[in-house]
């Protein structure tokens, strides 16, 4: 049990498929840290979405969260990204990211949290293989791939009218390119390109495929890389999450694993 200074508080801004999961756990205990406010667009629902909970967290608008917490995880639609980013940096505070797309585009806010003293941290959310990513990294990547499958359902409504997915029979590869091309093209279904590249190779040398497969009920990363010290291949099938078919579940259960490391005695995995 950490002292009470040594404790971090903790936001959560966004209670959806993800953020409700990592307030859940929060709730539940997670050594060191105290839930202290959540927040999302429709307070009232949130409100009983969080009445259960024994640490009774205020339930704030966006606006209100910044400064209330040490550390603020950020679990909403990639375009408020901002929104919440820039004051907790600004701040010097702990940001812990789940839109990590969004952060392709936010590297001033690394900048200015690093002279500021803070931190911004990225879990490995819905792929896998970023331990041995980052071992590669160190030794000199040569290749970096992630083919991205995912069914139909599991695109935006707007994308899923523009590629016409519902009618689809066969797998269809709906994009080719490099991670800051498949961000601009998917916003809220590769966030893991955004995370496997900044793990690695970066995200213009890091190479995308999308495919819309009809066959497939999972979220499905495949991440292939090369380096002076060997080859290796992760494939993960995820399912879906029930609230939201977009993001797989195992999301939230990484930035709660992340959120552990933040005060663990005993750290593994690199
Ligand atoms: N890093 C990764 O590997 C992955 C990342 N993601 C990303 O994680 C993020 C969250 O995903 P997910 O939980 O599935 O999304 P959801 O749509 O399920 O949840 C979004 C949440 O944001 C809240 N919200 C929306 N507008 C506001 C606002 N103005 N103020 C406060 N809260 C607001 C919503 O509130 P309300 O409940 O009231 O509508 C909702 O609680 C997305 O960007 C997604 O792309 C997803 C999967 C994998
Ligand atoms: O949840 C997933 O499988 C991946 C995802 O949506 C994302 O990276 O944005």
């Amino acid at each position: 049990m950490k002292d009470q200074a040594d404790r971090l508080s903790v936001g959560v801004a966004g209670l959806g498929a993800v953020g409700m999961k990592v307030a859940a756990a929060l709730d539940e205990g997670i050594d060191g840290l105290d839930l202290v406010a959540v927040s999302a667009r429709d307070v009232e629902r949130a409100r009983k979405r969080a009445s259960g909970f024994s640490t009774s967290p205020a339930v704030l608008t966006l606006d209100e969260l910044p400064g209330r917490a040490k550390v603020i995880v950020e679990c909403l639609p990639p375009e408020l990204f901002r929104r919440i980013a820039e004051p907790v940096v600004n701040r010097g505070d702990v940001l812990v990211v789940a839109s990590v797309g969004a952060l392709l585009s936010a590297n001033d806010l690394v900048v200015l949290a690093h002279r500021l003293g803070g931190r911004v941290f990225a879990p490995s959310g819905a792929v896998a293989g970023l331990d041995g990513l980052a071992a590669a990294a160190e030794a000199g990547l040569e290749d970096v791939t992630l083919v991205t499958r995912k069914p139909p359902s599991a695109f935006t409504p707007e994308i899923m009218r523009q590629l016409d997915t519902m009618n689809l029979t066969a797998p269809r590869r709906v994009f080719a390119g490099n991670a800051v091309e498949a961000v601009k093209a998917f916003p809220q279904n590769v966030n893991v390109a955004a995370t496997v590249s900044l793990a690695g190779f970066g995200p213009e040398r890091t190479r995308v495929e999308v495919w819309c497969d009809p066959d497939v009920p999972n979220n499905r990363h495949e991440l292939n890389f090369r380096s002076a010290v060997g080859e290796v291949r992760v494939e993960v099938s995820n399912l879906p999450d029930p609230e939201n078919p977009r993001s797989s579940a195992a999301t939230g259960y990484s930035i709660v694993a992340c959120l552990r490391k933040l005060s663990a005695t005993l750290c593994i995995g690199s």
